[in-house]
């Protein structure tokens, strides 16, 4: 029998992506990469077993993503038994589009022959437009799912998420029209300024897809008013209902990333939410680590310079004035910070309840100076003694801040927490606080290193970016997570009535 060990390969390597412009004779490449997981179509070791020297070339049109899959190898090898080759059309088929599998001529005579392509823009509005330090252009393009344009793009692009987002899935983009009309995508484009005759300016970056999610309101039910219009009264359309905003998928493709343009991308989708009267917060399902740090990022930059305008800061002597200092364990938090001034901002920005807190605690520890935190060498012990009696100011609010962020981490694991015991209980949420303040801390030398960096360039409009190695994890022991609600939530990221 044959040695089968040299028959697999690494599935990942064996699949290139391809951006194609028409040229002059042929198609020509704009950009060629690899995807950075295969598991959900070849399996959790992402190999493929059965060739020699076998690329997957997976082209896509830079402007609508017209697709085509290409399969050569040298060897294939002669089926022995159970031992057989992977059959690489009925792999790839459920997860590629339909159009992808003509011959290759034939994708390379459609792909010079459209007439339509130079004259193509993106679907839906143009919401966005902005320039990168080398001053491309690009632009930001919003439609609806409901649009078949738009869906013609996402029903190309599903693979994509399978490569490039852990755990992503396909969205369906067959139900029916009112629950569609929910699904607003945004796409990112460069738009080249000299393109070949025959070819579209405009060049796929990336893309993210969002769904607007029934928003209970709580408290502030509408009052009841009697219509005297005529009936059946005018059905109510989803698209008008106060809804969460939610981004389901976010991709920008690895040659445009760690340039800013998901950066603009998350910015543009918040700015359209506080555009919309109908949006009450924007969320995020099943953010990534990466996803995180720019959403914090991007969230820490808007919202530091109202902290600042409103000299948000911890009150350091929440009991002053009072005669008798309450023995309850309960924080004083609304006389530790100005609870409806940030409730405001938080409103008013659409943030949501558990980010904002975030970045609110991300903010407060900022002002702490870093000798007055344990990173900086601060007693714990000496701390833990004096607590808020401490002498210094600076001391109190870190002893008061650390006190809010466990009241947070308590609150939203209490069924978690509630069954350990007592001292574990402490000893988990202290180890919480640790990380998440690690965290914060780590999150903090990376802006200050980029408003560094941006002082050195002063005069230039983008903000570069930092290195890998600089960038940071977010650590937490108790699970940290988005929303509630989201436990009962499909895997498949699918529209949700
Ligand atoms: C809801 C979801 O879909 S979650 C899945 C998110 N999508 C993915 O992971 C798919 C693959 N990755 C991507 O699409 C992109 O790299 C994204 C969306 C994660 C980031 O987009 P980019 O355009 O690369 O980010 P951008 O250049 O604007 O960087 C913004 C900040 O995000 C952070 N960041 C970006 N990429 C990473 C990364 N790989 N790891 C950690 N942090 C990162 C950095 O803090 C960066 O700030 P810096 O510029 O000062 O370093």
């Amino acid at each position: 029998m044959e040695d089968t060990g040299n028959w697999s390969c690494n599935a990942n390597d064996a699949v290139q992506i391809a951006l194609v412009q028409p040229g002059e004779a042929k198609p020509t490449v704009l950009s060629t990469f690899h995807p950075q997981f295969t598991y959900p179509i070849f399996g959790d070791d992402e190999e493929i077993f059965g060739y020699r020297g076998l690329i997957i070339r997976l082209r896509f049109a830079a402007h609508d993503l017209r697709p085509h899959i290409h399969i050569s190898y040298d060897e294939k090898f002669k089926a022995v038994e159970d031992a057989t080759p992977l059959d690489l059309i009925a792999t790839l088929k459920p997860f590629s589009h339909e159009d992808a599998f003509s011959t290759l001529p034939e994708y390379e005579a459609a792909m010079q022959n459209d007439e339509n392509t130079k004259d193509f823009t993106p679907p839906g509005k143009l919401v966005h437009s902005y320039a990168s330090k080398d001053n491309r252009q690009y632009e930001i393009w919003a439609g609806s799912l409901a649009d078949p344009e738009v869906r013609r793009i996402i029903d190309r692009a599903q693979i994509l998420v399978s490569f490039f987002i852990e755990g992503g899935t396909p969205i369906e983009t067959d139900d029916p029209e009112w629950t569609l009309e929910r699904w607003t995508v945004y796409f990112v484009y460069e738009k080249l300024a000299t393109p070949p005759p025959t070819a579209s300016p405009y060049s796929i970056v990336g893309y993210s897809t969002t769904y607007r999610w029934w928003y209970f309101q709580t408290g502030a039910l509408q009052t009841r008013t009697v219509s005297e219009g005529p009936f059946p009264l005018p059905e109510a359309r989803i698209s008008e209902l106060p809804a969460r905003l939610r981004i389901a998928q976010f991709l920008i493709l690895p040659p445009h990333q760690g340039s800013g343009h998901g950066t603009h991308l998350y910015n543009t989708i918040h700015t359209a939410c506080c555009n919309d009267p109908t949006i009450m917060e924007l969320t995020v399902e099943d953010p990534n680590e990466a996803f995180d740090v720019l959403r914090d990022t991007a969230d820490f930059h808007m919202l530091r310079p109202k902290f600042l305008h409103h000299q948000v800061t911890i009150n350091a002597d929440p009991y002053a004035g009072q005669t008798r200092i309450p023995r309850s364990r309960t924080v004083p938090t609304n006389a530790l910070l100005p609870m409806n001034l940030l409730q405001d901002i938080r409103t008013s920005l659409k943030i949501d309840t558990t980010q904002f807190a975030h970045i609110l605690e991300m903010f407060l520890l900022s002002q702490i100076p870093t000798k007055h935190r344990v990173s900086g060498g601060a007693s714990m012990a000496r701390l833990l003694v004096k607590k808020h009696k401490a002498e210094d100011p600076h001391d109190r609010r870190y002893y008061w801040w650390r006190m809010l962020v466990k009241q947070r981490l308590y609150k939203r694991h209490r069924d978690t927490l509630v069954q350990l015991d007592h001292d574990e209980r402490v000893q988990k949420l202290d180890e919480t606080l640790v990380n998440v303040e690690e965290g914060y801390s780590a999150l903090l030398e990376a802006f200050l290193e980029r408003e560094k960096k941006l002082e050195a360039q002063e005069g230039s409009a983008d903000a570069g970016t930092l290195g890998r190695d600089q960038r940071v994890k977010r650590k937490f022991t108790v699970q940290d997570d988005e929303d509630e609600e989201d436990h009962d939530q499909e895997s498949a990221k699918r529209p949700k009535v």
